[in-house]
């Protein structure tokens, strides 16, 4: 467990020597005087500050003590500070109580007496920190991996951990990387079969040619190199749960044989003729449209009635109100720790990308995204470039100013008349009907003018320059 960190706020260097071997379980900082001590708050984040009130320019009085405790107030507001202070001084005490100090010591100190006070101190503050940490997650859903104060997601979350209880097949539909393996990995996980394996198969990345040993296994001398005999997933499976994902790429010989499994729950191995009893529950996930295949015939109507007893459709991440920024904290949280990068967090152009990108990669997408911006960040805030999203445009209220809008439009109409007409000024001016000087004051205006030539054409047309 790393030490907790303790800033010492004390002007006599021989005491705040003393006062730092005093609490060989924290990280001390000290500080001289009240511009060190803001310094070292903001860049240390202390858990918490012993403060002296007698510090320069006023050692023997207690002003400055005073000033820095109100300094450290508003900077930190939830670090507890506590106060030392000569000998008789209760009405200072009791000002620095009433300024937010969280206890008092009298000088000279008793050390024993000042470690519990600074230990309670941190104790406070570590469970505060916890109180933070707990108010700041979303209203826990009951699936552990699922992060989401979504009301349909929490609904979908709910239905899982029922339906962990039972045996009945479940079709979970949705698109790429909105959580389907990690809801059925939470239906196996949550109920009864937990004890016996989760056995996820992906019918899309298989060769057909090797999809049916791979499922239902094969005896010795089945085929051409299959020198021994080989238990496939659905054994392998057994009394736990069989994760069918990206299952509308079954291919039809497969989907006969799979049928026969979900209906008698028998199976017999490639090559062999002896029945196999298997107690497997069956949780599949698509994210096509398998009732419009079943009438094209791509699908079996059979398979997917034993399918989908019970279907959960996963909405993508973009209908899930505020996931994409929850989820985001959580990510940049997680990956921050297991990087060991000092990040804050999201500054205000990472989070209004965050809200308007569209996800299309839904969860996964976003995971990847925050990674990069986890490693990329130069500073303690990640950037929306840092997460490779563009910035969004100006926020709708922003178009409804009329004069914004019509400088917007201008700038639009100049940018594109000089590209059209390759930097000629002239041409730029009759294609927007306007004259020479006026084209250079709208240059000059929209910051356009600066350091670039647009006299002459340049010498290579723009999309042949490199
Ligand atoms: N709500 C969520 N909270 C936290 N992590 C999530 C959430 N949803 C998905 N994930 C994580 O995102 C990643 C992608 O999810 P998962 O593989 O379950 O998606 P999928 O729908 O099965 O994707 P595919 O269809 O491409 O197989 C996984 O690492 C998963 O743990």
């Amino acid at each position: 467990m790393t030490k907790p960190k303790l800033l010492i706020v004390e002007d006599d260097p021989a005491l705040a020597t003393q006062l730092r071997w005093a609490f060989p379980d924290c990280r001390v900082v000290i500080a001289g005087d009240r511009a060190q001590a803001k310094q070292l708050a903001e860049k240390e984040q202390p858990a918490a500050t012993l403060l002296d009130l007698g510090l320069p320019p006023d050692p023997e009085g207690v002003t400055e003590g005073f000033a820095t405790l109100e300094v450290l107030r508003r900077q930190a507001p939830g670090m507890p500070v506590v106060v030392c202070s000569g000998q008789g001084q209760r009405e200072n005490m009791l000002r620095a109580i009433a300024l937010g100090a969280y206890d008092f010591c009298e000088k000279p100190v008793d050390l024993a007496v000042l470690r519990t006070v600074v230990d309670r101190a941190l104790r406070l503050r570590e469970l505060e920190e916890e109180n933070l940490r707990l108010a700041a997650m979303p209203r826990t859903s009951p699936v552990r991996d699922i992060i989401t104060a979504n009301e349909p997601m929490l609904r979908i979350c709910g239905t899982v951990e029922r339906l962990a209880q039972v045996s009945v097949p479940v079709l979970l539909l949705g698109e790429s990387g909105t959580g389907k393996e990690a809801l059925a990995r939470a239906l196996h996980e949550m109920g009864p079969r937990a004890k016996a394996r989760f056995v996820p198969i992906n019918c899309a990345a298989i060769p057909e040619a090797l999809l049916e040993s791979e499922l239902f296994g094969h005896e010795r001398g089945a085929f051409t190199g299959a020198v021994r005999q080989v238990t496939g997933r659905i054994e392998a499976a057994n009394n736990g749960t069989l994760f069918l994902d990206e299952v509308g790429d079954l291919p039809a010989s497969l989907q006969a044989k799979l049928l026969r499994f979900l209906q008698d729950q028998v199976i017999e191995r490639v090559g062999g003729r002896t029945p196999i009893r298997v107690d497997v529950r069956v949780v599949s996930a698509t994210n096509q449209p398998l009732e419009e295949q079943t009438e094209t015939g791509r699908f079996r109507a059979d398979l997917l009635y034993r399918l989908n007893s019970l279907t959960i459709r996963v909405p993508p991440l973009r209908e899930r109100g505020d996931d994409p920024l929850l989820l985001a904290r959580w990510f940049l949280a997680r990956y921050a720790r297991e990087f060991s990068r000092r990040i804050r967090g999201f500054d205000p152009s990472a989070t209004q990308a965050i809200q308007a990108h569209p996800w299309p990669g839904n969860v996964r997408e976003l995971s990847n995204r925050v990674r990069r911006g986890a490693l990329m960040a130069d500073g303690q805030l990640v950037t929306a470039a840092d997460l490779e999203l563009s910035e969004p445009d100006p926020a709708p209220e922003a178009d409804l100013d009329i004069r914004a809008a019509r400088l917007r439009a201008e700038r639009s109409a100049l940018e594109r008349a000089l590209a059209r007409s390759n930097g000629s000024l002239t041409m730029t001016a009759r294609l927007l009907g306007v004259s020479r000087p006026t084209i250079y004051a709208l240059l000059d205006s929209h910051g356009l003018s600066g350091g670039r030539n647009y006299f002459e054409p340049p010498a290579t047309p723009p999309e042949n320059q490199k």
